[in-house]
């Protein structure tokens, strides 16, 4: 079968070549690379994933093919997919289409067989940088312009961009996950959810603890959060820079103020961690992959974790009242931190990941004791 040419430029310029295996056209984005050997529908779905590129340095990626369960929200996020290799057949008993049918009937634009190898420790010598992926008509000069013309994420709001807008929908209540999942009517506890671009296994995961989970569009001001009486506040992970999310971190400061039980991960990690008056910084490539070992800093256990993030929070801005959790044994950067006059607490990794270990799902069940501890 003839195959489609297809061109990743980063905005270095260098220039690979390799073959189309998604939709036809062009793309631009922040490229970073992921670690993962397995996931790759969760890390294409995963919202937080908003205008990157992601390159999988694991080399056979599409071998179990696609299915509708593996996936963290309804759409693909990710800008553009970059493999090594494709395999001819994919093979799974779940499998439902091809990786390739997917990214096209998703207009998701990807390449491979290029060398991820050396594509990955450009992005770890220079740091995360712009790219464009062009597939089709391919025009080298094109897409090194496009890739020089992508601003960066530093000082990007997406939240707002991917977060769900109707209120109403959401106010009510009760929401059916894509896997349907419902809320119990019985819910020991009432979360209130900002969806700053929400991955769906932490909506399972909490509901499985018997919470009944309201979703409020990243906009929803601290009081429409209040007036539904939560017994605890959730903040999501999501795309982009937190800095610039000034009404969220306005929300979560007079949230926290109240003395409502509040647990953020990632994107809310960093916001809670900015409506408490630390500051966040831009990483050089960041974090993005399925085993980074992380010390609790309590116990000193260490635990496998999910990671995917591009920011973090400065861990010589904490205030005083701010004390940090968790570190990263990978580069020593700031993993967890909690509040030390308030019942809140965050986590930069993604304990709702089960990419084999699950073991970071102790972090729910501290937040379901926090609310329980509050009720009493
Ligand atoms: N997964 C996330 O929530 C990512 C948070 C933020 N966008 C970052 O890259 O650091």
């Amino acid at each position: 079968m003839p195959q489609t040419p297809a061109v990743l430029v980063l905005a270095d310029g260098t220039v690979f070549r390799g073959i189309s295996i998604g939709a036809l056209g062009e793309t631009v984005g922040e490229v970073v690379f992921n670690t993962s050997i397995t996931g790759y529908q969760e890390i294409l779905t995963d919202p937080s994933y908003t205008k990157q590129i992601v390159t999988l340095t694991y080399p056979h990626i599409g071998n179990v093919g696609v299915n509708v369960e593996d996936v963290e929200s309804e759409h693909v996020y990710a800008s553009g997919l970059i493999i090594r290799d494709l395999p001819l057949l994919d093979s799974s008993w779940r499998s439902e289409k091809s990786l390739s049918e997917y990214l096209a009937e998703n207009n998701v634009v990807a390449i491979a067989d290029i060398d991820t190898r050396k594509l990955t420790r450009i992005l770890r010598e220079k740091g995360a940088q712009a790219g464009c992926i062009i597939a089709g008509e391919v025009d080298d000069v094109r897409a090194l312009e496009l890739a020089r013309s992508f601003p960066g994420l530093a000082g990007m709001d997406l939240a707002k961009v991917v977060s769900r807008k109707d209120v109403g929908t959401f106010e009510l209540g009760e929401w059916k996950l894509g896997a349907g999942y419902v809320t119990p009517g019985d819910a020991k506890f009432n979360v209130v959810a900002f969806d700053y671009g929400v991955k769906h296994n932490i909506l399972r995961m909490l509901v499985e603890r018997g919470c009944k989970v309201t979703i409020l569009p990243a906009q929803a001001t601290a009081e429409e959060a209040l007036a539904l009486n939560p017994d605890g506040v959730f903040l999501s992970n999501g795309p982009g820079d937190p800095e610039p999310c000034d009404y969220a971190i306005k929300a979560i400061s007079s949230i926290v103020d109240k003395g409502v039980p509040v647990f953020g991960i990632c994107l809310g990690h960093q916001l809670l961690a900015l409506a408490s008056g630390a500051k966040t910084v831009k990483m050089k490539f960041g974090h993005h992959g399925a085993n980074h070992p992380v010390q609790d800093l309590d116990d000193k256990r260490v635990f496998i974790t999910s990671q995917n993030h591009g920011f973090a929070v400065d861990p010589d801005s904490l205030p005083a009242n701010l004390k940090s959790t968790h570190v990263s044994l990978f580069d020593g950067s700031l993993q967890g931190i909690a509040r030390t006059d308030k019942p809140a607490f965050s986590f930069q990794g993604h304990p709702e990941a089960s990419p084999g270990p699950n073991e970071m799902s102790y972090l729910f069940d501290r937040f379901i004791n926090l609310m329980e501890q509050q009720k009493q």
